[in-house]
């Protein structure tokens, strides 16, 4: 156990080289994903079929030796399980019965567990199958990210619906959030059970929050979950993921109760190593640097180390990675990150 980096990073420990992995590095970038893919009748099917959703989370592994492995399943598998019927249209993105009306009240998350028993049959089985120095990574999205595909029903670029529920029936949102909270830290301590070593939460959309909603609507659900994790598997590493977040980004550790924060790459890495100096951090590299090619990337991998790599730090990019990324200029980064290019 004493081997997995990003663990140890996680407790406070300086690394070198840094460990790394990647948002979204199983995904449409590379060949052997689309043909997984392929193999699976939609999206969330392939989700939860353990056998594809095993190969998948296992091929970025194969391929760059990651150190750490990311579950391969989707945020939106809790609005699923909570009956909101999620399909993910090709080329469109996640589609969902939008909430209405009284909906929210008449949520019933007791069976969410249930459904999504096939998700930790494949974090077992991926425990068992990867290298013993690779973590693996659970995962969840944050409740007001979740919330903002739940009432609009699908996604959106500015979030507007969510926040016309936030200013004009702010309970009614508030219900929601709590909701997801609780379903949200019980699907991370099943991941945890099932064999996870630390998890995520995503909240992709903090990033339109003024500073009241920011703390309501982001900081104070992403802590209700990390409370209950922290409280029912104590010594269970947190990561947590305010994309967007800016200058909220500041005391969003010390107020979430995250082990390490993930920055976006428009934190400005004078303010990275600033919140590096209160924990660990991960991040930050644009996706689109990859997409650009290799002068683009070893420019971006030395600033980051130059500013990062001396203290607790795990690499990453500052978003996932895009379709349009060449699995070859992944090679490369990676070498950039290790030293070898
Ligand atoms: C907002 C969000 C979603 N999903 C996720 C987030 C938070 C992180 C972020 O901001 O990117 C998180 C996610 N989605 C996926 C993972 C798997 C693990 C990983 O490799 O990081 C993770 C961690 C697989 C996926 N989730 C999705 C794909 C692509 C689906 C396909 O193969 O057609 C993958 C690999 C689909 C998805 N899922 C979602 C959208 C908007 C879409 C469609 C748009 C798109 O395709 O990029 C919701």
């Amino acid at each position: 156990m004493g081997q997995r980096t990003i663990l140890e990073v996680m407790q406070g420990a300086t690394v070198t080289p840094p460990p790394i992995w990647v948002m979204r590095q199983a995904g449409r970038y590379l060949p052997e994903y689309r043909e997984t893919r392929a193999r699976a009748k939609n999206f969330l099917d392939f989700c939860y079929t353990p056998d594809l959703a095993v190969e998948a989370t296992l091929q970025p592994i194969r391929r760059y030796g990651f150190d750490a492995a990311i579950l391969f399943s989707d945020i939106l598998v809790i609005p699923d399980a909570l009956d909101r019927d999620v399909s993910f249209v090709q080329g469109e993105g996640p589609r969902m019965r939008p909430l209405e009306g009284d909906e929210i009240e008449k949520l019933d998350s007791s069976r969410v567990l249930d459904h999504l028993a096939p998700v930790f049959e494949t974090v077992r089985r991926l425990r068992v199958a990867l290298p013993d120095e690779t973590a693996l990574l659970g995962f969840c999205g944050a409740p007001w990210t979740v919330a903002t595909y739940m009432i609009a029903g699908h996604g959106t670029p500015d979030q507007a619906p969510s926040r016309l529920m936030l200013y004009r029936e702010p309970a009614r949102l508030e219900k929601l959030l709590d909701i997801l909270a609780e379903a949200s830290a019980r699907y991370l301590i099943a991941q945890i059970d099932a064999g996870a070593d630390a998890v995520k939460i995503f909240d992709s959309w903090a990033g339109v929050l003024d500073r009241v909603a920011f703390e309501r609507c982001s900081v104070a659900p992403v802590r209700k979950i990390i409370e209950t994790v922290k409280r029912e598997r104590p010594g269970t590493p947190v990561i947590a993921f305010p994309k967007g977040a800016g200058w909220q980004y500041r005391d969003y550790r010390e107020k979430t109760g995250a082990d390490m924060i993930a920055l976006d790459w428009t934190v400005p890495l004078d303010v990275a190593a600033q919140l590096q100096k209160e924990g660990p951090v991960q991040g930050n590299l644009d996706p689109l640097r990859v997409v650009a090619g290799r002068a683009a990337i070893k420019e971006g991998v030395d600033r980051i180390l130059d500013a990062l790599a001396g203290g607790p730090f795990v690499f990453n990019l500052g978003h996932g990675i895009t379709p349009q990324a060449d699995p070859d200029d992944m090679a490369y980064l990676v070498d950039c990150v290790r030293g070898k290019a």
